[in-house]
């Protein structure tokens, strides 16, 4: 994937109202051509009506988008250089997988020649060759999304919109497709803005990652930055799994009156008091008395989940979970050592 300097959209202080609820709020995203930059945030956090906006399906209370470097936010849909795929293909059923595929390419005009090779071509890429006379009631789920990813990507656009469209499929069959997405974004490099709830599926794909809350982005950086170096609680909460260990937080050992106990040792830095302190579930261990920050709790329950145990712990008010490979030697009710490290450790308030 080569990302160029040029940009191929540019969102501009976008916002957007319904009524009194701010979907869009002072939204400005810069995508590079080549560029997957993606959407993530819970639900209502205006990721959809963002896209919409982009695509022409609503106009913008304020702001400006470009596209290529022209302002569109006056065009209709039609007239804008996107495609978007959805959550289910919105193929036509009465049309065959060819003719839904040239559709757009016949609706922009191209010579009639250049046709039936370019379909090919696209059906080529997305691994549905032999499948160009079947119509969509004949495919699976993954395959008609398969071909909504061609039929899209066939018109070239300067900007491919994904509005969740592996929700509705099943996991095994998005993580198939998550791959197959990011292997044609290596392999051809086209800009994308794409929509989702997923965080695995935003960390896969992306070149960047906006997160979203109430309308605005809280951060947009590259998946590792996102991950590693959140800007607020909300973004370290948001993505991945997280422990909260306490609030109104004092360093050194305090016991509890059923036998747990926490013994921190508060990073540099911070001073004792009513601090939200979070460590990611993968940087507990179990059995470790002797990291710098330990906890005595009790096991609660263990579920199962294929390549580890996960042991959900209870120590006062607090519930942690672990995940480790391979059974331990401990049985619910019984009180365990659990350690991490301060480095580990991150604060809010
Ligand atoms: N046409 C509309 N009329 C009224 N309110 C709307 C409309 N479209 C969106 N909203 C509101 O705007 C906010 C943002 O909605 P949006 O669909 O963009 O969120 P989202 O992040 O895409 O959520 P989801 O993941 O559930 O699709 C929500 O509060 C929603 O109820």
């Amino acid at each position: 994937m080569v990302v160029a300097d040029t940009s191929a959209l540019e969102l501009d202080r976008l916002r957007r109202a319904f009524g009194g609820v701010v979907a869009v709020d002072d939204v400005s995203i810069d995508v590079k051509r080549g560029e997957f930059v993606t959407l993530l945030g819970p639900s209502g956090s205006g990721k959809t009506s963002t896209l919409r906006l982009i695509g022409g399906f609503e106009k913008p209370d304020a702001g400006a988008i470009r596209i290529n470097g022209g302002r569109v936010d006056h065009l209709p849909a039609y007239q804008r250089d996107t495609a978007t795929i959805f959550q289910t293909g919105a193929l036509f059923p009465h049309k065959t997988v060819a003719e839904n595929v040239a559709y757009g390419l016949r609706m922009r005009g191209v010579a009639r020649a250049d046709i039936a090779p370019r379909v090919r071509q696209a059906l080529d890429i997305v691994r549905l060759a032999g499948f160009e006379e079947r119509y969509p009631a004949q495919m699976s789920g993954g395959q008609k999304q398969r071909v909504a990813l061609a039929r899209s990507m066939v018109v070239r656009p300067a900007i491919l919109l994904f509005d969740e469209p592996l929700s509705a499929l099943d996991l095994s069959l998005r993580l198939q497709l998550r791959a197959e997405i990011k292997r044609l974004h290596d392999e051809i490099g086209f800009s994308a803005i794409y929509v989702t709830h997923d965080q695995g599926e935003a960390m896969a794909m992306s070149s960047r990652v906006a997160v979203m809350r109430s309308g605005r982005i809280e951060q947009i950086d590259r998946p590792e930055k996102v991950f590693g170096e959140p800007a607020s609680e909300f973004v370290y909460t948001f993505i991945g799994e997280s422990c909260c260990l306490k609030t109104q937080m004092a360093s050194g050992a305090a016991a509890d009156a059923d036998g747990a106990t926490i013994d921190l040792r508060l990073a540099n830095g911070l001073a004792d008091g009513d601090w939200r302190l979070y460590v990611r579930p993968s940087r507990l261990q179990i059995d470790r008395a002797d990291l710098d920050n330990r906890l005595k709790a009790r096991l609660d329950f263990t579920e199962f989940l294929g390549d580890v145990h996960r042991y959900h712990f209870k120590a006062g008010r607090i519930e942690l979970f672990v995940d480790h490979q391979g059974a331990i030697a401990h049985r619910p009710g019984d009180l365990v050592d659990i350690g991490w490290r301060s480095a580990d450790m991150v604060a809010y308030r």
